[in-house]
Formats: C-alpha cells, sequence, structure tokens
C-alpha cells in the first residue's frame, strides 16, 4: 500500500505536521511511533498534543511506560522500550481500544500486541535540522486518514 512522506527542515514544521494531523484523529486511532533517539518522537508528540488541544506539558514516558492527558481526546502515550518481555501483557489492549488515542513510541518491540491496523510513522533523521517523515498506514481507516492529510 502507498506510503506517504514529507521533509521538515526544523522542530517546528515536525510539530506544526503533527499538530495537522491531530485534526484528523478519531477515538480508537492508534499511532507507532518510530525513530532513533533525537529523531523528534517526542517533538512530534508534542505537537500533536497540540493539536488535540492538550493544556499539559508532554514529556517522554520512558519511566512510566503510559501517561494519559486530556483534551479533544483523551491522549495514551507510551513508550514500551522499557518492557522486558515484549509478550507479557499489560493491558495494552484497554488504551487501544479506548476512548482516546493511543501513540506507542518503539512499538515494533511489543508488535504481537499492537492492533492489525495503526498508522506508523518513522522520522528519520536526515541532516541537521532536517527529517523524514513517512506514514505507513494499515487498514482502510488510516489509508483514509493519510488521504485526508495529503490531498
Ligand atoms: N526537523 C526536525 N524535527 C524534529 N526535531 C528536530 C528537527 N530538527 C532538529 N530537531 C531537534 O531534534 C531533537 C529531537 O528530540 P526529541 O526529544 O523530539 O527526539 P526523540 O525521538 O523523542 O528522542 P528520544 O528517543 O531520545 O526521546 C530536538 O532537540 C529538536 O529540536
Amino acid at each position: 500500500m502507498a506510503k506517504y512522506e514529507l521533509k521538515t527542515r526544523n522542530s517546528d514544521e515536525t510539530s506544526q505536521f503533527a499538530e495537522r494531523l491531530a485534526a484528523f484523529l478519531q477515538p480508537g486511532d492508534v499511532i507507532a511511533l518510530e525513530g532513533d533517539l533525537g529523531a523528534g518522537k517526542t517533538t512530534f508528540t508534542k505537537g500533536l498534543a497540540k493539536g488535540l488541544s492538550i493544556k499539559r506539558t508532554v514529556n517522554s514516558p520512558t519511566f512510566t511506560i503510559i501517561k494519559e492527558y486530556q483534551g479533544r481526546l483523551p491522549l495514551f502515550h507510551m513508550d514500551v522500550y522499557r518492557v522486558a518481555d515484549s509478550l507479557e501483557d499489560l493491558g495494552f489492549d484497554e488504551y487501544f481500544e479506548g476512548n482516546g488515542v493511543t501513540v506507542v513510541e518503539w512499538a515494533h518491540l511489543i508488535e504481537e500486541q499492537l492492533p492489525g491496523d495503526l498508522l506508523t510513522i518513522y522520522l528519520y533523521h536526515e541532516a541537521e535540522g532536517q527529517r523524514k517523515i513517512v506514514l505507513d498506514p494499515k487498514g482502510p481507516r488510516y489509508e483514509q486518514l493519510c488521504k485526508e492529510i495529503f490531498q
């Protein structure tokens, strides 16, 4: 299936893209966010939170695994890097099937537990200040979402 991509020239552009994407999100949407250290995952998630009208400051949930924020929709921000056993069931389903938007950092580490349909977003460090953002939608809901964002 088609992948969608864009380039950003600074962190504001990454944040602004995420903010725009947030306007299209619905309850139960799941975004897997992939990218190396410093690629911009937190920058992206902060932009998404702004787009969901979340007032609280969004920080990396590395040590807590899941953080929850209230906005136009609830945001469940997960960082599963420290989930030792990828098969350990920590009840992620409740979030994926819940009434909010879930963003999962390092999602491939819990691949078996992810929903089949989701939007994977890859952040690539291209050059100082520059990032490539690739959207890889799985399932009709996310195909449609990408079409709307990029039309
Ligand atoms: N185009 C860009 N998009 C996003 N961030 C950028 C960009 N250009 C430079 N940056 C900078 O890169 C850094 C990205 O850090 P950020 O914490 O968002 O990454 P991360 O993927 O969450 O890293 P970590 O996994 O270490 O938490 C920030 O300092 C940001 O200002």
